[in-house]
């Protein structure tokens, strides 16, 4: 059975193959478009990808912080068919729905458990989404993302402490690694861009598998540091607590989500796996 979505606008469980002859023509609206509409690959338009992006992590880790860590939703603990955690079912679950409406026909949308993945009804439309060459597709950080959003992000968002609420804390957490992972695979298309600028200095790196190399051409120091200045202005703005008491509106001590811990997170993270990417993708760009 599949889940489509009809003309109509209502969804049904279809069987299988039936769904599958589902249309997505242009009058059926089933299309699929990058909301930042990167029809032309520049490294301006990327950038501003990314810079968007910054508001879509900030803000969902504002989201994961008003609830406490509740601990319990990361335990393994045996379910029937389905031996993982919470989180680790949820998340599995609303991939597969997802990849239905063919979220991961993407390259910056890579799942969590890409096995057994059922096939999409709804593909993208040809004329908006950007494809990259193959050497995309198996460029994947996903365990990376989820072991230090798990071990190490989450620990300094919630506050201890079990109020039971288990499902909104791992659909909060879905939505901020969903936010996390797009913006570290858009890395392919920041390398793809690169390559084009810079082909040959980027071939004869990528024939001599010289990981260092390739490192350096595609580091942009002062680019970075802007980058983890401004996230860290944006935690401050976003996350700062409004008040009517006092003169100027906002008590500037108090910030839903410490500045620090999000800077901290896209020069730990963030900014490294997203040039990880970059290397993994030029490494395989000539094959
Ligand atoms: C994403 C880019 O590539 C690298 C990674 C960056 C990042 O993750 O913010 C910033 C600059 C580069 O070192 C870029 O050049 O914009």
């Amino acid at each position: 059975m599949a889940l489509v979505v009809l003309r109509s606008g209502y969804a049904r469980h279809l069987p299988s193959q039936e769904a599958s002859m589902v249309s997505n023509d242009k009058n059926g609206a089933f299309f699929h478009c990058p909301n930042d509409g990167t029809d032309n690959l520049s490294l301006d338009s990327i950038r501003k990808t990314l810079i968007g992006l910054e508001d879509t992590i900030i803000y969902s880790l504002i989201e994961r912080s008003k609830l406490p860590l509740n601990s319990p939703a990361y335990k393994s603990s045996p379910f029937p068919g389905f031996h993982g955690s919470l989180m680790q079912l949820l998340v599995k679950g609303t991939e597969a729905v997802q990849a239905q409406f063919g979220r991961y026909q993407s390259p910056e949308e890579v799942p969590f458990f890409p096995d057994n993945l059922p096939p999409p009804i709804v593909h993208p439309s040809q004329n908006c989404s950007q494809k990259l060459p193959a050497a995309a597709a198996s460029v994947n950080v996903s365990k990376d993302i989820w072991d230090f959003y798990v071990n190490k992000l989450l620990p300094q968002l919630a506050t201890e402490g079990d109020d039971g609420n288990y499902v909104l804390s791992v659909a909060s957490d879905l939505v901020c690694l969903q936010a996390l992972s797009r913006r570290i695979h858009y890395g392919k298309y920041v390398a793809e861009v690169k390559f084009i600028n810079e082909t040959e200095a980027y071939t004869t790196a990528i024939r001599a598998q010289d990981k260092d190399t390739i490192m350096n051409l595609l580091t942009d120091t002062k680019v970075e540091a802007m980058v983890k200045q401004r996230v860290a202005k944006k935690a401050m703005v976003f996350g700062a607590e409004v008040t009517l008491s006092d003169s100027n509106g906002s008590n500037t001590n108090n910030y839903k989500v410490e500045p620090s811990v999000v800077s901290r997170l896209y020069d730990e993270w963030v900014i490294p796996l997203t040039k990880v990417v970059e290397v993994d993708y030029l490494l395989k760009r000539l094959e």
